[in-house]
């Protein structure tokens, strides 16, 4: 695994059922880069990304994340690389019976061990870090908009300054100014952070916006992986469906 490696895919293979997702799958994740993963629907994207972060148990290949693989762990040590993770999925997934706070400062209590008063201090830079204004803390979850649960789901999964940032269709349901303006946000957290983000996404104008490399899963592996301009020019009938549609030509022009 060469240094510049934080994700390490090999011969991944995931099934349910008869159902085969990803077999033989390859992909490596650079440092400090912004991946974007597309492909159909059902391609295994999600899949992918439960995977490497520990949620999914494979039926072959190899995982390493900081070069452990996390199945193989013991729980202890195992507990110690998922803190150097933070993961925003797609629904956002606060507790609705928290305040915004609260959702925020969880992480610092139950794996920072902070006492509440800290924690709670501490969610409140996290959820301005993420964008949003200091009376959301007070907030309950339904009382925000889209784009704001999403930001405090982006502070919850910043709470233990992880390393790698993973994101699950970040901008969906959001409305196009709301989802320009977080792609800003977060090629912005990575460029001061030094984050390597990878992020699952159906968006064009997030990959085109954000990504320094995309990789394409078709056929259960990654069909192509480089930097979006090479990635769209792939002999394939998807590739070339999705970039090079009406959708990805006005997204490339931008
Ligand atoms: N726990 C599970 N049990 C059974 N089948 C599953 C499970 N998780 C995922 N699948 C199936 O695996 C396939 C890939 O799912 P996944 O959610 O990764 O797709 P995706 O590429 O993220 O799709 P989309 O773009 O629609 O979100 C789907 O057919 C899904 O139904």
């Amino acid at each position: 695994m060469n240094d510049d490696t934080v994700i390490e895919v090999r011969g991944l293979t995931n099934r349910f059922g008869a159902q085969v997702v990803h077999e033989g799958l390859d992909l490596d994740v650079r440092r400090g880069e912004i991946i974007g993963i597309v492909g159909g629907s059902g391609t295994g994207k999600s899949v992918l990304l439960r995977t490497i972060i520990g949620l999914n148990r494979p039926q072959a290949g190899e995982v390493r994340v900081f070069g452990q693989d996390l199945l193989a762990l013991p729980d202890e040590k195992r507990s110690l690389v998922e803190r150097r993770f933070g993961v925003l999925f797609q629904s956002g997934a606060l507790f609705s019976s928290l305040t915004v706070a609260e959702n925020v400062a969880l992480p610092l209590v139950e794996h920072a061990k902070l006492d509440r008063v800290d924690a709670t201090r501490l969610a409140g830079v996290k959820l301005a870090l993420a964008g949003l204004p200091v009376d959301a803390g007070r907030k309950s979850p339904a009382q925000l908009s889209g784009g704001m649960v999403k930001r405090a789901a982006l502070a919850r999964a910043l709470a233990l300054d992880p390393e790698i940032l993973f994101l699950d269709e970040p901008t969906a349901g959001l409305d196009p100014i709301s989802a320009a303006a977080f792609d800003s946000l977060i090629v912005t957290l990575r460029d001061a952070l030094g984050l390597t983000v990878f992020l699952v996404t159906h968006d064009l104008d997030t990959l085109y916006s954000t990504c320094d490399r995309v990789a394409v899963l078709s056929q259960h592996r990654v069909l192509a992986v480089g930097p979006i301009d090479e990635v769209a020019r792939t002999d394939d009938a998807w590739v070339q469906a999705y970039f090079n549609g009406p959708r990805g030509r006005a997204a490339a022009k931008e």
